[in-house]
């Protein structure tokens, strides 16, 4: 329905949704929140103590604020001018919590809303997880909105434009005579291995996803360009593996005179990226000697903002199988 009709009113032809759901991670927006929030990522996952103060540290860097919250309001006060719906934000890990904004809502007499999540690919942690926030805050709040995920968009044309036009710009930034040759390594969160394996309805759709995107990438930017996928931001117990190579390893593997890094695994430049690629990556490429430009995430570009209206305005989609992207096994304390 559009925003100005009331709730009670006539039946949306349209459309099928009466608002749009921002879906996020979430991020600490000052020093003292750093820690609260790095314990409710981690809960029950088994991830070592050291591993969440050093990531902390990254956090306390910058001041203790994660970019990635104004990056949310960025994304939707581009979005919300380009579609008749009103646009709400909940988050899994930090305030606004999604069972806040289902409850806010609920009151506002939203009854079904699309969500928009900020991640564009299958896995537990990129997709299946986030069902699993939606579905435990609807349970918390009377009368919560049904909520339909919206696809997944890493092989969208908007997104891949988006990518398209940061990668080229991140090429200009490179000293003139590399740009050629120089070699595109695409990054992604790495996940453990059991997770990749299970990815999606028959398994491996998380890096088989984002191999389509970087080679839809790669092919619109024409010419021929050797391009990898590598890994980056692992966390976890060392004893479980992790998708390899890291992002710092490969560089230092590299037979090409110049590297864009390209985060195709990520939609805004948030914490994972200005810490563990503008500085981790770019320190390593320093030390290498090897020219390196980080190519911007989609971010607010037009044509990712506009993919928005478009997803919503496709058929509602199927919710996928409850046997697909599941849980690993949960650790307590
Ligand atoms: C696949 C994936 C995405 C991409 C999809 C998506 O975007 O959702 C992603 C995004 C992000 N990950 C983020 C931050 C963190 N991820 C962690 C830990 C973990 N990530 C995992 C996976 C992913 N993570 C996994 C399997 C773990 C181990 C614990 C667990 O099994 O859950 C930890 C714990 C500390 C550590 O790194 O060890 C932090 C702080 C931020 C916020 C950045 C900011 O604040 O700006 C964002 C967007
Ligand atoms: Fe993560």
């Amino acid at each position: 329905m559009r925003k100005d009709t009331p709730a009670c009113g006539l039946i949306n032809v349209m459309g099928t949704y009466d608002a749009l759901l921002v879906v996020s991670f979430g991020g600490p927006e000052k020093p003292d929140d750093v820690m609260p929030f790095l314990e409710n990522v981690v809960r029950g996952r088994g991830v070592p103590r050291e591993r969440l103060l050093e990531v902390e540290a990254h956090y306390q860097r910058f001041g203790g604020s994660s970019p990635i919250n104004q990056q949310c309001r960025d994304l939707i006060a581009a979005v919300e001018p380009t579609i008749d719906l009103p646009v709400y934000w909940g988050n899994r890990n930090w305030h606004p919590y999604l069972e806040d904004t289902l409850r806010q809502m609920a009151a506002d007499g939203v009854r079904k809303a699309a969500a928009f999540v900020t991640s564009a690919y299958s896995s537990y942690s990129a997709c299946r997880q986030y069902l699993e926030d939606i579905s435990l805050a609807r349970t918390a709040v009377e009368g919560a909105p049904e909520v339909v995920k919206l696809r997944h968009y890493f092989d969208h044309p908007g997104f891949v434009a988006a990518m398209v036009d940061h990668t080229r710009e991140a090429l200009d930034r490179l000293p003139a005579e590399h740009r050629d040759a120089a070699r595109l390594v695409f990054t992604a969160h790495s996940i453990p291995i059991s997770m990749a394996r299970t990815a999606g309805p028959s398994g491996g759709a998380y890096e088989a996803q984002l191999r389509q995107a970087a080679s839809l990438i790669t092919a619109e930017l024409g010419g021929e360009r050797e391009w990898d996928l590598v890994w980056q931001s692992r966390s976890g117990p060392p004893h479980i593996p992790w998708l390899e190579p890291d992002v710092c390893d490969h560089l230092a593997e590299i037979d090409a005179p110049a590297v864009v890094l390209v985060p195709v695994g990520f939609v805004s430049d948030h914490m994972e990226v200005v810490y563990d690629l503008d500085v981790e990556a770019a320190e390593v490429a320093g030390r290498l000697g090897l020219p390196l430009a980080r190519a911007a995430t989609a971010g607010t570009h037009p044509r990712f903002v506009s993919m928005v209206g478009e997803l919503l305005a496709e058929p509602e989609p199927i919710m996928c199988a409850a046997t697909c992207c599941p849980a690993p096994p949960r650790r307590h304390g």
